[in-house]
């Protein structure tokens, strides 16, 4: 579905990858691991199509995107959500964070509806926005103001509002670094829920177990490429390339 092929990019007159090709499909969460500053949040930069490869092609459903009209290509971005490392929620209620997503996506006569909806308190968020919400475990902080949430808890508002905005894949990076092991469940199954609702999940983690609990498939990124890609057990179990064997085993100095 979401597709990069053969793209590099770099940084000034630094290069961080060379010919690097990962895709995801409906219902499937493949794992980007590897070593910090190798690169991970760059790839998913530009699945998320907010910056151009320096060579290579992104495409969504067969279309490449940087050589269709600024128009589609929103088209095709508003289809992707992306929880980034940090939680950015302004100050508001749980819900509107929550539904700051689902305002986004609408077009302004739906979004004038709910906002008159909810005005007269006949709406207390959309559907969408509640079950994001119970599926991160704080529907019952619904009225909260965000400001006052835990790291761990505006984490998994952050992931409700991606959730609540239905993509048809949800890039995720490094979403459970600050967070304790129950706060990281919380997450890692709202992933796997994410999953079977038919969303294509990928994952930037440098925690090699939550890739091996959440993921299908993974990519192992170093050195400038994607040195193997494969079923998580095969790589986790029998990987091709020795510097994966190496990485997994913490033997690989980087
Ligand atoms: N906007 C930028 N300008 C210049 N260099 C950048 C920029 N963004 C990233 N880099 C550099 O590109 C390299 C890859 O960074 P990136 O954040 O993609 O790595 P990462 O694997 O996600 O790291 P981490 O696991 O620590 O988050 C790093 O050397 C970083 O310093």
């Amino acid at each position: 579905m979401l597709e990069a092929n053969g793209v590099h990019h770099g940084y000034d007159d630094e290069t961080v990858f060379e010919g690097v090709s990962l895709s995801v499909d409906p219902g499937e969460v493949v794992a980007i691991i590897g070593p910090s500053g190798v690169g991970k949040s760059t790839l998913l930069r530009l699945l998320a199509v907010f910056d151009p490869p320096d060579q290579g092609t992104v495409s969504f459903e067969g279309t490449r995107l940087w050589e269709t009209t600024e128009q589609e290509r929103l088209e095709h971005r508003r289809r992707i959500g992306m929880v980034f490392q940090e939680a950015s929620l302004f100050d508001a209620t749980v819900r509107r964070n929550a539904a700051y997503g689902v305002r986004v996506r609408q077009s302004w006569v739906e979004r004038v509806r709910h906002e008159v909806a909810s005005l007269v308190g006949k709406e207390n968020g959309t559907t969408d926005v509640l079950e994001a919400l119970e599926t991160v475990g704080l529907r019952r902080k619904i009225d909260q103001d965000a400001q006052s949430l835990s790291g761990g808890e505006a984490q998994r508002v952050a992931f409700a509002r991606a959730l609540a905005y239905e993509p048809d894949v949800l890039l995720l990076d490094e979403p459970t670094s600050d967070l304790d092991p129950r706060n990281t469940a919380v997450i890692e199954d709202a992933v796997r829920q994410a999953r079977n609702r038919g969303i294509g999940v990928v994952v930037a983690t440098h925690d090699m177990h939550q890739a091996e609990r959440v993921a299908d498939r993974v990519a192992v990124l170093l050195a400038n490429d994607i040195i193997e890609v494969g079923a998580t057990r095969t790589v986790f179990e029998d990987p091709r390339d020795e510097r994966t064997r190496k990485f997994i085993d913490g033997d690989l100095i980087y």
